[in-house]
């Protein structure tokens, strides 16, 4: 179910719009001054509280709990089961972030993710990506989301941004706490900055070679790193916020001096920020991620030549829950076949 059909089924009932805001805000677990931690029950005429039961089956039917790995950093790797029986997973993350999945699987193949190695299976609707963060706040707080879990959201760009409007409003989070985390396609760029909410900007570049990029993001859009780069930049101007550049770093491939001479090229004097991620194992993959001190010592050699950069550590790697590792489980009835995804 999508966010619009939710509310299009509220006003049915007959709520008004403070109510229809009350019980999104139950929903998404925000509570407000005045209802305290009252229910909606408590406060709703008693001809819109009839027809509520039937309304909240339907919201938990959307997603559910099937199990939960944590590990001692305080992450964890949720697998939530979908209404169809397909499976996604969220990852509650260090500092109260939580990494929401977009799309069952990805057309987009990377070469070293796992969630690409099926193909896309289905999209999430917006109500299964909200519900994501709804579950999630069933079990602690969450005051970041980051769109970096399974599935490329450019290619779901509808209902992630209808998701991404509802969590920045009755869902309590700054436009700053929402990360959008994609390849890059041109839709993004023109869809983005129409939206209520903005979203801080993600954007997975991994190289500076425009043809090794091509190799490892083999169905990525065919843009140039350069005009990619523009594009990002025009939206970190209009949204004031950086961009967060995501680097997969791959041991002997994209951690050599002529990319990080790449990296000060594109990126010096822009509104960026460089987040080196060391390649989280997937099975069967032939990468590997470098010595920690060569990783170290890259994000030294950018700080010295004016690139903020950062080691990220994905969070969740013992529970197959980092970047990259997570991938639809086995669950119920066989899983339907990978689909084409289709360009507007
Ligand atoms: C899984 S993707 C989801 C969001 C979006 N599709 C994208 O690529 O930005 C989130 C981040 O995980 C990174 N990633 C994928 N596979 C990885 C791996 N095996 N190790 C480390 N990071 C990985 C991607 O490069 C991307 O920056
Ligand atoms: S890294 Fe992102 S775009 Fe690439 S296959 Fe994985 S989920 Fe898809």
């Amino acid at each position: 179910m999508h966010i619009h059909a939710i509310r299009e089924q509220l006003r049915a009932l007959g709520a008004k719009p403070e109510h229809e805001q009350r019980i999104l805000r139950d929903w998404l677990q925000v509570r407000s001054r005045s209802s305290g931690r009252r229910k909606a029950e408590d406060y709703l005429p008693l001809s819109l509280r009839e027809g509520l039961g039937e309304f909240d089956a339907g919201l938990r039917n959307l997603v559910r709990l099937v199990s939960s790995h944590a590990t001692p950093d305080g992450s964890a790797r949720l697998l939530v089961g979908l209404a169809d029986g397909q499976t996604v997973e969220s990852v509650l993350l260090p500092r109260d972030g939580l990494c929401v999945s977009s799309q069952v699987g990805c057309a987009v193949g990377c070469q070293f993710c796992m969630t690409g190695r099926d193909g896309l299976l289905r999209q999430l609707t917006s109500g299964e990506i909200v519900g994501q963060v709804a579950l999630a706040r069933s079990i602690r707080t969450v005051k970041k989301v980051v769109f970096m879990g399974m599935g490329e959201p450019s290619h779901n760009l509808q209902n992630v941004m209808e998701a991404i409007d509802l969590l920045g409003t009755e869902g309590n989070l700054g436009h700053k706490n929402l990360v959008f985390s994609t390849v890059g396609d041109p839709r993004v760029f023109e869809q983005l900055p129409l939206g209520t909410v903005k979203p801080a900007l993600a954007l997975s570049l991994h190289t500076t070679r425009q043809d090794l990029r091509e190799r490892l993001l083999p169905r990525a859009p065919r843009i140039a790193i350069e005009d990619l780069v523009e594009l990002a930049e025009e939206y970190a101007r209009k949204t004031m916020y950086p961009v967060q550049y995501q680097w997969t770093l791959l041991d002997g491939i994209n951690d050599g001096e002529e990319e990080l001479d790449g990296i000060v090229r594109l990126l010096k004097g822009r509104h960026a920020i460089m987040n080196i991620i060391p390649y989280n194992a997937v099975d069967g993959l032939p990468f590997s991620r470098p010595p920690d001190e060569h990783a170290r010592e890259m994000i030294r050699i950018l700080h010295r030549r004016g690139i903020l950069a950062k080691l990220r550590d994905s969070a969740a790697q013992e529970v197959d829950g980092g970047c990259g590792q997570l991938r639809a489980r086995a669950l119920g009835p066989a899983a339907p076949r990978p689909i084409a995804i289709h360009r507007a």
